[in-house]
C-alpha cells in the first residue's frame, strides 16, 4: 500500500497542499481537479521529484525518502512532457532508457518486444519517433514507465493531445494494467477517469475534498439535477439562479442541465447525476474563471 499522511507543501509562501491524507491500492485512482489546482506537486512528491514541507509518504509502510532507489525500482513515471529523441525509433529509445536502468542487454529487448505488444507499436518498432502521432508517442511514454514492470504506475495529464480514439485505447491500456498494480493518473478531463477510475480524488482549497468511487461522488448532487428547455431571452436570469451544467440550443430554444438546491418545479425532468455534474458543481467557481 502508499500511503500518503498528513503532507503539506509550499512554494516559498504559497502553500499549494495542506493535509493531504490518501491511500492507494491495486487499481486506478483519477486525480481530478483544474488546472493549477496541485495535481502535479502532488504527483512529484509520488515520485520523489519533490519532498513534503512535512508529513510524509509510506511505501509498504516504510518513508519512500528513505526508500530511495528501491522505491524507484518499483516506480513507473510518465511526466506531463517526457523527453525523447527524434531521431531515435521506439526500440532505440526503449534500449538507452534500459541500459541508463543498467538492464543487460537481452534482458532488455525481451521486454522490450513485450512492451512494444502490449503498446500495440509492434508494428512501428523501427520507425523514427519525429514520425509519430500524438497518441502513438504516448504509448512509447507508457512504454517506457512500464520498463521496470513497476508495481505503481504514476501518469500526469496522459491524455493531453490525444483524439477520441487513442483516449479509448489509452483507457483500455489503463484497465488492464491496474489489474495488478497501482495506476495514479492525473486530469482535468472528466472523460478521460469516468469510465476507468476504482476512485476519484478531488483535490480543493489545498486539500483532498473526495477520495471515493464515482458512485459514491455522484451522491454529492443527487436529487439537484435537471434538465428542462427554456426560451433564449430567460438564459441569463436562469443561469443566475440555478446552476447551469449543460446548455444546448434546440429548435430556437435552449435545452438547460442544471442545479437546483431548492424546490424544482413540476415541469422540469429529473436526470441522474454525472461525475461531470459533480466536477462542474465542485469547482463552478474556478470553471467560471
Ligand atoms: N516550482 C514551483 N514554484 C512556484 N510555484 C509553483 C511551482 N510548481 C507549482 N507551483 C504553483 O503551485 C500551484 C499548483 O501547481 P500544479 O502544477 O501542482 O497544479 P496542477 O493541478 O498540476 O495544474 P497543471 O495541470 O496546470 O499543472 C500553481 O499555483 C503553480 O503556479
Amino acid at each position: 500500500m502508499l500511503a500518503v499522511r498528513q503532507v503539506e507543501k509550499s512554494f516559498s509562501d504559497m502553500k499549494v497542499l495542506e493535509n493531504i491524507n490518501l491511500e492507494f491500492t491495486n487499481g486506478v485512482y483519477g486525480l481530478l481537479a483544474p488546472n493549477g489546482a496541485g495535481k502535479t506537486t502532488l504527483i512529484k512528491m509520488l515520485v520523489t521529484l519533490l519532498f513534503p514541507d512535512r508529513g510524509e509518504i509510506r511505501y509498504k509502510g516504510e518513508n519512500i525518502r528513505k526508500l530511495d532507489e528501491k522505491y524507484r525500482a518499483v516506480l513507473g513515471y510518465l511526466p506531463q512532457q517526457f523527453g525523447y529523441y527524434k531521431n531515435y525509433t521506439p526500440k532505440q529509445y526503449l534500449r538507452y532508457l534500459a541500459a541508463l536502468k543498467g538492464v543487460e542487454a537481452r534482458q532488455a529487448d525481451e521486454r522490450i518486444a513485450e512492451l512494444l505488444e502490449l503498446v500495440a507499436l509492434k508494428d512501428v518498432a523501427n520507425k523514427r519517433l519525429k514520425k509519430f502521432s500524438g497518441g502513438m508517442l504516448q504509448r512509447v511514454g507508457i512504454a517506457q514507465a512500464m520498463l521496470n514492470d513497476p508495481e505503481i504506475l504514476i501518469l500526469d495529464e496522459p491524455t493531453a493531445g490525444l483524439d477520441p480514439k487513442e483516449r479509448a485505447r489509452f483507457r483500455n491500456l489503463m484497465s488492464e494494467l491496474a489489474r495488478d498494480r497501482i495506476v495514479i493518473l492525473s486530469t482535468h478531463i472528466v472523460s478521460d477517469v469516468e469510465s476507468i477510475a476504482n476512485e476519484i480524488i478531488m483535490i480543493k482549497d489545498k486539500q483532498v475534498l473526495y477520495k471515493a468511487p464515482i458512485a459514491e461522488i455522484c451522491h454529492v448532487v443527487a436529487g439537484k439535477v435537471y434538465e428542462t428547455t427554456i426560451e433564449f431571452a430567460q438564459a441569463p436570469a436562469f443561469r443566475q439562479q440555478y446552476i447551469s451544467l449543460a446548455e444546448k440550443q434546440e429548435e430556437g430554444q435552449m435545452k438547460v442541465r442544471f442545479i437546483c438546491e431548492d424546490q424544482p418545479r413540476p415541469e422540469w425532468k429529473a436526470a441522474a447525476p454525472t461525475l461531470e455534474d459533480v466536477f462542474l458543481y465542485i469547482y463552478r467557481d474556478e470553471v467560471e474563471q
